[in-house]
C-alpha cells in the first residue's frame, strides 16, 4: 500500500469564499472544500484539487483579497496601515493548467488565510519547495529571428513569453538577431555559455538549427573534439534549447511537446523539462556538411524547399503552393542508398506504439548505446563494425527521407515517420522509388489520414544508424555511359531551371531541416542524445487526467 505524503503544512484557508482544507507535500499542492451540512451526501462530492509542485510556476503574497473591495468602507484601510504587514493576508499561486491538445495555460488561484503570519509561512514554504527545484532555468539567452513565419517574432516574445518569465522570475538577455546565421555564429564565438542555464530560440526549424550548429560546436571545441570530424564521439550538450514556435513549419516544436503554441512552451521551459534528442551529422567525404535534427529529405522535400525559397514573401503558404507544383512536376532521381540497418535495440518503424513522454525505447537504446560504445570505440572508428553490415538499395526514386524525430507538425499531425523515437540513436530510412502520380498522391495523402503511408509497393523503411547516398551521375560503375552522364548533367540544370520542359534533371538537393543542402552525396550517422530540449516529449493525454480538471470551487 502507498504511504500518504508526508505533510509539510495544513491549514484551513479560504479560497473564493470558501472554507478549504489546503496541504502542501513536497511533491503536491491540494485544496479540498469543506463540506457544509451533513458529513456525508450522495450527490455532492467533496470537491479537491492538486497540483504538482513541479508544475507551480510561482507564489506571490497579495495586499487584500477581491472580495473585502467590494465591503471596503475606508476603516479596512486604516486597520491595513495599523498592522503594517500583518494586511498581507492573501497569497496566489500560479500554475501549470493542461487544456486540450497538450496545449498548457497558466492558472491561478488565490488563498485567503486568517492571520498574515501564516500567509507569510505559507509563502516561504512555496517559495522554498519551488526553489529546491534545481533543474529550473534562472537565465537564458534568446534569440528571436524577426523573419520567420508571419514575422510576429518578436511581437510573440513580448507579449506571450517575457511577461510569464518575469513572473517566474527568470531573467532574459535577449538578442534579436540581424542576419542569417547570426545567432550560430553569436553562440559559437561571444555568448558567455558559463552564465546562462538554456537558450531559447524564437522562430522556425531553421532558427533551431542555427542554435544546435553553434552550441554543438561550441561544446566540442570548448572539450578539445573537432566538431566536423566525420568519426569523432561528439559530447552532449549541456545547456537545455527552449524552443518558441514562431516559425512556418515548426516540426521540432510540434513533434517534442505535441503543440506549436508559444505559451505552452514558454511553461515548459520555466518547470524546467528535459528532453534528450538525437542529432546527425551529415558528411561528403570526410567534409562536414551539417547536422539535423527532423528531416533529411532528398526529391521530393528538397525541390519543395528550394522551390519555396524564391516565394519566402507568402510565409508558410509557400510550402503549400510549391508543394503542389513539386506534386505535379512529378522529378524523380537515379542513385545508391546505402545503410546500416539498426540492430540489438527496441523499436521498429512500423510499431503501432509511438514516442511519448518518458518513453522507455528512448531510455533502453540510449542505455544501450552508450554502453556498447564504450566497448566498441575503436572498432567502430576504424569502420569495421559497419563493412559486414551495410545494405544497398539502387533505384529511381522520387523521395528519399530520412525521419530521425516523427517530424510531426500541423500539416501532418503523425509526422514522416510517426514511430520514430525522439531520442533512440536511430533515423527511419523511408525510400519512395519511381510510381505514378496517383500513387505518390496516395502516399501523401496517408501522411493526414489513419492509413498507413509505408504499406505500399513502392515505399521501404529502414530503421537506420548510418547511411549514405550517391547520386547516379557520382557512381563509379562501369556500366555508366559516361557521355550520357554529361549530356544529362547539362540537361539537369537546363531542366531545374525550367522544370516544365519535362526532362529529368539529373540531382535534388536535400532539405536539412528546412536549410538548402546543395551536395547531393552525404554520408549520414546518428549521434545518440547529443543534445537536449526545455520539453517533455508529448503526453498521453489519460496519464494527468484526475489532475487536469480546473478547480471547480
Ligand atoms: C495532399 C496532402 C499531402 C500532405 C503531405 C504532408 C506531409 C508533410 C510532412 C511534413 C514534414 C515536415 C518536416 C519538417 C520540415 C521543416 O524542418 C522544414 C522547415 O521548417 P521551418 O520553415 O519552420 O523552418 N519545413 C519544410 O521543409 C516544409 C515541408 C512542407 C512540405 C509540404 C508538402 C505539401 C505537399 C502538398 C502536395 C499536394 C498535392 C496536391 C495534388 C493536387
Ligand atoms: N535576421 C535575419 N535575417 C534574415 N534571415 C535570418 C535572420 N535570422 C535568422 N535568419 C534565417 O532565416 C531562415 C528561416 O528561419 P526560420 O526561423 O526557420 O523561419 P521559417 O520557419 O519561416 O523558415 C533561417 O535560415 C535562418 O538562418
Ligand atoms: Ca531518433
Amino acid at each position: 500500500m502507498e504511504r500518504p505524503a508526508r505533510l509539510l503544512l495544513l491549514s484551513e484557508l479560504r479560497v473564493r469564499n470558501a472554507a478549504c482544507d489546503v496541504s502542501m507535500s513536497r511533491s503536491l499542492l491540494t485544496w479540498k472544500r469543506r463540506l457544509s451540512g451533513p458529513v456525508y451526501h450522495p450527490f455532492r462530492p467533496s470537491v479537491s484539487h492538486s497540483v504538482l509542485v513541479s508544475e507551480i510556476i510561482s507564489v506571490r503574497e497579495e495586499e487584500e483579497e477581491n472580495s473585502s473591495k467590494g465591503t471596503d468602507d475606508g476603516s479596512w484601510k486604516k486597520i491595513k496601515e495599523r498592522e503594517g504587514k500583518d494586511c498581507r493576508r492573501a497569497f496566489t499561486v500560479l500554475y501549470v493548467e493542461r487544456c486540450q491538445q497538450h496545449r498548457w495555460r497558466c492558472a491561478e488561484v488565490t488563498f485567503t488565510c486568517p492571520e498574515g503570519a501564516l500567509c507569510q509561512r505559507w509563502v516561504g514554504i512555496i517559495g522554498e519547495q519551488l526553489a529546491a527545484i534545481a533543474s529550473r532555468p534562472k537565465r537564458l539567452l534568446v534569440y528571436i529571428n524577426p523573419f520567420s513565419g508571419k514575422r510576429q517574432g518578436e511581437r510573440i516574445y513580448e507579449q506571450k513569453v517575457a511577461p510569464l518569465f518575469a513572473r517566474a522570475g527568470v531573467s532574459t538577455h535577449v538578442v534579436v538577431t540581424e542576419r542569417a546565421n547570426y545567432a550560430r555564429d553569436h553562440l559559437r564565438t561571444e555568448a558567455e555559455l558559463q552564465k546562462i542555464d538554456g537558450v531559447v530560440c524564437v522562430g522556425g526549424d531553421g532558427m533551431f538549427s542555427e542554435v544546435i550548429h553553434g552550441l554543438i560546436w561550441r561544446t566540442q571545441v570548448d572539450g578539445g573534439v573537432d566538431p566536423t570530424g566525420p568519426d569523432e564521439a561528439l559530447l552532449p550538450c549541456s545547456l537545455r534549447i527552449g524552443v518558441i514556435p514562431a516559425g512556418s513549419t515548426d516540426c521540432i516544436c510540434f513533434a517534442t511537446v505535441g503543440a506549436n503554441d508559444p505559451v505552452t512552451s514558454a511553461l515548459h521551459i520555466i518547470v524546467g523539462d528535459s528532453q534528450p534528442m538525437d542529432v546527425c551529422s551529415v558528411h561528403d567525404n570526410n567534409t562536414f556538411l551539417r547536422y539535423s535534427v527532423s528531416l533529411l529529405g532528398y526529391g521530393f522535400y528538397g525541390d519543395v524547399l528550394s522551390d519555396s525559397e524564391r516565394k519566402r514573401w507568402m510565409g508558410p503558404a509557400r510550402y503549400d503552393l510549391s508543394g503542389v507544383k513539386m506534386f505535379l512536376t512529378h522529378h524523380y532521381y537515379e542513385g545508391t542508398v546505402s545503410y546500416l540497418p539498426a540492430r540489438g535495440i527496441m523499436g521498429t518503424p512500423r510499431d503501432a506504439a509511438k514516442c511519448r513522454s518518458g518513453c522507455v525505447v528512448c531510455q533502453q537504446n540510449g542505455k544501450l548505446l552508450s554502453e556498447k560504445a564504450e566497448r566498441y570505440e575503436v572498432d567502430e572508428a576504424s569502420g569495421s563494425e559497419s563493412d559486414s553490415e551495410w545494405r544497398t538499395i539502387r533505384g529511381k526514386f522520387l523521395a528519399i527521407n530520412a525521419a530521425s524525430m516523427s517530424c510531426a507538425c500541423p500539416r501532418s499531425p503523425k509526422g514522416l515517420s510517426p514511430a520514430a523515437h525522439l531520442a533512440d540513436g536511430t533515423t527511419d530510412l523511408i525510400v519512395v522509388r519511381k510510381c505514378s502520380r496517383v500513387d505518390f498522391l496516395r502516399h501523401l495523402l496517408r501522411h493526414t489520414s489513419k492509413d498507413d503511408q509505408f504499406d505500399l509497393t513502392f515505399v521501404e523503411v529502414h530503421r537506420v544508424r548510418r547511411f549514405r547516398f550517391t547520386p547516379r551521375h557520382c557512381q563509379s560503375d562501369s556500366d555508366l555511359d559516361l557521355r550520357e552522364n554529361g549530356r544529362r548533367q547539362i540537361f539537369g540544370q537546363i531542366c531545374r531551371d525550367h522544370p516544365a520542359c519535362g526532362c529529368v534533371p539529373a540531382y535534388s538537393s536535400w532539405n536539412c531541416d528546412g536549410e538548402i543542402l546543395t551536395h547531393a552525396a552525404i554520408d549520414v550517422r546518428v549521434h545518440c542524445q547529443l543534445i537536449k530540449l526545455f520539453a517533455r516529449g508529448i503526453e498521453e493525454p489519460t496519464v494527468f487526467e484526475d489532475l487536469a480538471n480546473p478547480c471547480a470551487i
